[in-house]
């Protein structure tokens, strides 16, 4: 019999029970392909659906470590290789307390068809550990790092699996990852982790990538309607490595972010967000948002609520999933919102989707928008296999190349299934149709 829509999502329901993030990342997904699987009834005869929804090898560890006090801490490490078909497992490790199987396998499976998007050769997967790094010694973090490395190092490799950074991991954790990897291996294996430093192997603009990559993809869904980011008022949330390169980017294109949040609340600055003081909060201090407005007395911190009651023109998360519900879409409507463009992975809930689209508010998802990250990891590995190393501008050229084709694979395949302006269906239907026909040729596997 062949597979149905239906039938797969409530399998993997039942399959997967208690992972309420891996059932909503499934179901967006399989709403939208549908006219895909209309025209190719070879996929639901090959299972395909079915199969790309069941990860390849799911990997749970203990991650023992000592904190300064010389006492024992044991966490939990996760990393799930979800599909291999367009190339080695890629995508980053999360350390958050929050962390837990059902969250990192929703990030897998967006992930597959996020890399599938980039046009480049690399399969789907994510890692992690519910480990949180708030309020750790750098000596803490390296120990913990070392603990996780020691066990994820045999099923990594820069030809099999290659993890990069996610929230709570930045290029302090991957340095200490990589140190680790090498020790135990003795190898100098620099393609095993992207998001390297300069120093070792990193690639210019992976830092940036997914922030800059966000604001290019923004404004190419602009001009779509002759439109810009020149004076546009913007609200980001989030304060982390996504955030503040986007905020970066819409300055350099013209536009004024006068609003970003951590999870404690959000800072509002009517002159534009100061970056360098951002920067010197988040990325060498690791201090809380509220800092801010010490240096910047006219800046205002609002605790306990969200960002997304500033009006603002363009919306763009950078956080974490689901920070945009039905509420939040209605503050952003009532705010005078024309575009929400997701710098993090699925931020925004079905519910306030359809609340934007009702409005008429443009939204692009995550695994378009944010797929400029993972791209310029595809091409940290391209330079590590060829030794080379590419100069700054032209590795921001190459992602905004690599921006403005996704745009352009979204839109004319939305155009293509009947369905102008849905970058929802855009994006999955060309993502899972490139890894169904990978699928297809590979045979049963
Ligand atoms: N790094 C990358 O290259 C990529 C990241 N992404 C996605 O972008 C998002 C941000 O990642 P990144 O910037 O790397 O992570 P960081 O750890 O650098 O920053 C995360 C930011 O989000 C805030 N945040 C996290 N959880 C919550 C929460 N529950 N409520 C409110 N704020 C929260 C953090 O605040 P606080 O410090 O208070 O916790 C911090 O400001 C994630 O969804 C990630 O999956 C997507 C593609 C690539
Ligand atoms: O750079 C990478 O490999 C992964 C980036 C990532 O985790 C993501 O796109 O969500």
């Amino acid at each position: 019999m062949p597979e149905t829509v239906d039938t797969v999502y409530a399998n993997v329901v039942n399959r997967n029970p208690g992972e309420p993030e891996f059932h909503q990342a499934v179901r967006e997904v399989l709403e939208s392909i549908g006219p895909a699987l209309a025209r190719h009834p070879e996929y639901a005869d090959a299972r395909i659906i079915e199969r790309i929804c069941e990860p390849e090898r799911q990997i749970i560890f203990r991650v023992p470590w000592e904190d300064d006090q010389g006492r024992i801490r044991v966490n939990r490490g996760f990393r799930v290789e979800f599909n291999s078909a367009l190339g080695p497992f890629k995508g980053g490790l999360r350390f958050h307390p929050s962390v837990y199987l059902g969250i990192v396998k929703f990030l897998g499976f967006e992930q597959i068809f996020k890399n599938a998007l980039t046009g480049l050769p690399i399969g789907g997967g994510k890692g992690g550990a519910d480990f949180d790094p708030k309020g750790c010694s750098d000596r803490e973090v390296m120990r913990f790092c070392q603990s996780f490395m020691t066990e994820l190092y045999r099923h990594i490799g820069a030809q099999t699996d290659v993890p990069a950074g996610d929230i709570g991991v930045g290029g302090r954790e991957i340095g200490y990852l990589f140190g680790q990897y090498k020790r135990i291996t003795n190898r100098y294996e620099s393609g095993v982790l992207t998001g390297k430093g300069l120093a070792y192997g990193g690639a210019q603009v992976r830092r940036e990538a997914t922030g800059y990559g966000a604001v290019f993809f923004a404004e190419e869904l602009l001009k779509q309607t002759g439109d810009s980011l020149e004076g546009k008022r913007v609200v980001v949330s989030g304060s982390g490595n996504v955030a503040i390169y986007a905020i970066e980017k819409v300055h350099q294109l013209g536009g004024r972010v006068v609003a970003c949040s951590d999870s404690d609340g959000y800072v509002l600055d009517e002159a534009g967000i100061d970056l360098e003081l951002l920067r010197e909060l988040k990325e060498e201090r690791r201090v809380r948002l509220d800092n801010y407005v010490r240096h910047v007395p006219h800046a205002v911190a609002v605790s306990g609520r969200t960002v997304w009651e500033v009006p603002c023109d363009l919306a763009l998360p950078c956080a974490t999933q689901n920070e945009i519900g039905g509420a939040e879409a209605a503050a952003l409507v009532a705010g005078g919102c024309i575009a929400v463009v997701e710098g993090a992975n699925m931020p925004t809930t079905p519910e306030a989707v359809r609340i934007l689209a009702g409005a008429g508010v443009k939204f692009a998802p995550g695994k378009a928008a944010n797929a400029g990250g993972v791209a310029v990891s595809a091409m940290e590995m391209a330079q590590n296999a060829s030794r080379d190393s590419w100069t700054f501008a032209q590795s921001e050229k190459r992602l905004w190349e690599t921006m403005r084709d996704i745009h352009a694979r979204c839109w004319a395949t939305a155009e293509e299934y009947g369905l102008p302006g849905d970058y929802v269906a855009g994006a999955n239907i060309n993502g899972f149709r490139r890894v169904a026909e990978a699928m297809l040729e590979h045979g049963l596997v």
